[in-house]
Order: C-alpha cells, then structure tokens, then sequence
C-alpha cells in the first residue's frame, strides 16, 4: 500500500483565496516535475529537504496552463507523513483544483481514502494512534478549550504518560519471570510486597487519568442538551435566541419542529450540542409522531436537559407528560413568555418533581434572561467538576475504556499477589493490561482498528 503515491484536495472544497493538493509517496517528486514549470528555478527536484517554487502546473498532453502555483516540495522523511510531499497551492477554486487533481491522477497518484495522509504519518512512525487521532479533534474542536486538550495530546502528552504505565508493567512481568521458578512458598515476601505497592501506585495513576474523562468527553464531543416542553412552549425560539440566528422554524401553530435539528453553541468555552426537538405529544400526525419519538429517544441520550414551561398557560398536563419522562434526569426548568404575563406556573408544583433543579424565567422572544441561563448551564457543568484543561488529557471513550480495562487487569493481578494465586496467573493479568495501553498508543493493535480509526477522518488529511 505504501508503494502507491496518493493524492487529494486538502482544503474545503468551495470558494477560497488558496486551495491546496497533497501528494505523498515515492513518485509524488517525480509526477509534480511532469506537471509543474518553474518560472526560475528549473532543477527545483535536486537537493534540499524544503523548497517553495513558483511556477505553473501545464497539462504535458496539450501544453495547456492550468493554474498558476506555488509547488512546496518535502523530502521524506522531512514531511507530514514521512514520505516524499508534494503540495501545490493552487487558486482556491473547485475547477482548478479539480483540473490539477485529474490531471495528478492521469499521471499515476491515487486518490487517497480519508485519513490516508495521517494512516501513513502512523505507519510510517511520525505519529502514534493517540496523536494521529488527535489531529481529528484538533480540526473538529468548537472551543478554544477542546483545541488545546487535543493539542496537548498532538504533543504526545497521554502517550508519554501510557509508555511510563507500560514500562512500569514490563518491570513488574520481569520481576515475576525471575522468581517464577522458587517453589510457591519461598517467594520472598518483601518481593511481593514492592511488587503489591507498585501495582498501587499505576493503579492510582491510571484513576487520576481516568478523573478528568468524563471533561475532557464535554469538551471534545459537547455536551449534549436536550430543549423539550409541550407544542408551542417556544423550543424552537429559545434554539434560535441562544443561536443568535434564526435557525429553527417558530410558528404559532403547535406542532411545528417535527425533526431534531442540532446545532453547538459555545458557552463559555464549554461545547455545547443543542437539540431542539418536536413537542411532546399524543398525536396522530404521522410524521408528528416519528419527531416524538424520536425526541424520547434523545431524552435518554442527554446529558442535560432544556424543560420549557409556559408562564402564561402554567402547568398543564402535556408539561406532566413530558416531566414525568425526565424526572430522573439532570434538569434546568425554564419559565417561558414571562413578558406577555405574571408567572403563573406553580413553583412549588414543580419543586415536588425537580426539588434540587435550577428555576429561571426567561422570555426566548424578547431575550430576557439569556445570560442566567448561560451561567447556569456552566455553572450546572462545573458543579459536575469540569476539569481545567491543563488536567485532562483524556478527551476520547476509546481510551477511555481501554484505561478502564487496563485499570480492571492491574486490580486483578495485585488482588493475586495478594493471595496465593499462581504467580504465572498473576503476569497474565499484567499482560492484559499492558496490551489495552497497547490500544491507545497503537503498539498492539489490529489493522481492523486502524482503518476504522482513519475512516473518521475527512479526505486530503
Ligand atoms: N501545508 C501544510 N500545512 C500543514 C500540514 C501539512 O502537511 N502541510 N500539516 C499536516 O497536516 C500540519 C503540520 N504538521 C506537520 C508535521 C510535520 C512536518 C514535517 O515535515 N516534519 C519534519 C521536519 C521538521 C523540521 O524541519 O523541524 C520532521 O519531523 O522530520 C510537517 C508538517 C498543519 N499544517
Ligand atoms: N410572547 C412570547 N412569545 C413567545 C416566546 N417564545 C416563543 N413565543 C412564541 O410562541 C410560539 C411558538 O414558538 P416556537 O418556538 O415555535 O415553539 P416550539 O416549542 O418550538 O413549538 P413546536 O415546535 O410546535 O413544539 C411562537 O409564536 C413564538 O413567537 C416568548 O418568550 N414570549
Ligand atoms: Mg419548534
């Protein structure tokens, strides 16, 4: 695989000042010296490691000119994937690009699947897995807060810490193969002891990374926030006020959301998915009902939940319906309308559901109480001990489970030690542990995994 040379758009494909193509692998040199015309310096090819030409890309078939360029050449293993790089930057416009891209392709590059690029960053060693999956998050990020945990673990920060645990592992494995062969019961017992002491201390260092997860999880996909209520509450209109855009459809007329529609928002740093969802409601509108049930379904999935109720109706049996779905879950309760009336929702009513939830008045239309209710929900979130950023270094489940797993298998090889289970037993379980570490960093995985891991990325990265 690594024989061919790939080749993509890897800018946004639309209207920009520049576009650029990346080329990588053995033949990306000698393509982009088919195509491309320096202006001045003709042996461009020859020595250095790094160099910006300017020039032309011509089409050899007929001499045509298709774009004029700057070619920036990067000689393995100085490059992003450690191969030979090839980038033409390009007029940023779909038809350049496109008429550049064709014509790379008819001289022998490949189009390169999504990931591609950071794939053979990783095979080639430029990257381990934690790293190369943190350029996805680095370009998906919605805060400032989210770009600098992936960032920090761009530098390598969760994977040096996961090499130390590893190491420390393959320490305690060698320990045991030197006493392995005493007889059970002449295992010095100060050997054992250090040994039950040093699977304490990984253990409470694979904890203290597991603490911040669940952060480090908001700031990387967002939290996850649910606005519900009856039909016409005003859902639409406070996705809308909070979105500062008119995104969502309002209407006088109940039942008009009928599909989810998501949008982030970014409170104060905090990434926060917000999901407007169709009325709750017995309904024998059919596509109605498909949107009911699918806000349900969404109730289940948030993490914290948007309970519109209307100020100028009070509580209603569709407000009952829909708190006695959530009862359960992390709430904050929004009176609506309070500038058409008086509030004439019964607070202490809804204390009996939610007695520990915080109660605001707000008028989505007017816009009043906007800012309380964003400290709210940052508040709501710390109080969840969201973690300062310089702490978190794990942001992604699948580490996160990895850890745990790797967490499971250290408790069961000190609980071992601790016994008189056969101390061969004992190495199986540090094994195991040693390996789902091996997952996050990639030095023991499946290539299953790898591909499933780079086809997240979008092409050209
Ligand atoms: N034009 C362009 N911009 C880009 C990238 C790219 O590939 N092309 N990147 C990718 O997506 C990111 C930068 N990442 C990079 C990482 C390593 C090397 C590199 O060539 N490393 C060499 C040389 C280092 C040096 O001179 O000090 C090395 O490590 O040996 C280049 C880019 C973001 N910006
Ligand atoms: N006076 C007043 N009217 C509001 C307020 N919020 C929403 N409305 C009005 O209430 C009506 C319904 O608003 P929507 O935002 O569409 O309500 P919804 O909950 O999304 O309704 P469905 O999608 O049908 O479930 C519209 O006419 C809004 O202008 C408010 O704070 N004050
Ligand atoms: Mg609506």
């Amino acid at each position: 695989m690594l024989e061919d040379t790939i080749v993509a758009i890897a800018t946004p494909l639309g209207e920009g000042s520049i576009g650029v193509i990346r080329m990588s692998g053995p033949k990306a040199i000698e393509i982009g010296y088919k195509v491309f015309c320096a202006k001045k310096n003709k042996n461009w090819f020859i020595k250095d490691n790094y160099k910006i030409i300017y020039g032309h890309v011509i089409d050899p078939q007929n001499n045509e000119i298709l774009d004029e360029v700057l070619l920036s050449v990067m000689r393995g293993p100085h490059s992003f994937t450690a191969e030979d790089v090839v980038e033409i930057s390009c007029h940023g416009g779909i038809v350049p690009l496109k008429r550049v891209l064709d014509l790379l392709l008819r001289m022998g590059a490949r189009l390169a699947e999504p990931g591609e690029f950071s794939k053979r960053a990783f095979i080639n060693g430029r990257l381990d897995l934690a790293q190369a999956e943190s350029i996805i998050d680095i370009i998906k990020a919605k805060t400032d807060a989210g770009a600098k945990i992936a960032i920090g673990q761009l530098q390598g920060r969760l994977s040096e810490q996961v090499l130390t645990l590893q190491n420390e592992i393959l320490g305690l494995m060698a320990k045991i193969e030197a006493i392995i062969d005493f007889p059970e019961d002449d295992i010095p017992e100060q050997t054992l002891d250090e040994m039950v002491l040093t699977c304490q201390r990984l253990i409470n260092k694979i904890e203290k990374l597991l603490d911040h997860a669940d952060s480090g999880k908001i700031y990387r996909e967002g939290l996850k926030t649910v606005i519900v209520g009856k039909p016409n509450v005003g859902k639409s209109s406070l996705l809308n006020a909070l979105l500062r855009e008119q995104r969502a459809i309002v209407t006088d007329v109940p039942g008009t959301t009928r599909d989810v529609i998501e949008e982030v928002i970014n409170i104060k740093g905090v990434p926060l998915k917000i999901i407007d969802t169709a009325g709750l409601r017995e309904t024998q509108d059919l596509v109605e009902k498909l949107g009911v049930e699918k806000s349900r379904q969404l109730l289940g999935e948030a993490d914290l939940i948007l309970l519109l109720v209307d100020a100028s109706t009070g509580l209603v049996k569709e407000d009952l319906n829909v708190i006695n779905l959530i009862k359960d879950k992390r709430v904050l309760i929004l009176i609506n309308k309070i500038d058409i009336t008086a509030n004439l929702i019964d607070v202490n009513e809804l204390k009996e559901y939610f007695y520990d939830s915080t109660i605001l008045e707000i008028s989505a239309q007017q816009e009043i109480g906007l800012d309380q209710l964003e400290q709210a929900i940052v508040d709501l979130v710390l109080a969840g001990k969201l973690a300062a950023t310089e702490n978190i270094l794990v942001s992604n489940s699948r580490h996160k489970i990895a850890l745990e797993k790797a967490h499971t298998h250290l408790k069961e090889a000190q609980r071992g030690m601790k016994t008189s289970i056969p101390i061969d037993l004992v190495s199986i379980d540090l094994k195991s542990s040693w390996e789902f570490l091996g997952d996050i960093t990639g030095n023991n995985v499946s290539e299953d995994l790898i591909d499933r891991i780079f086809a997240d990325f979008c092409i050209g990265k």
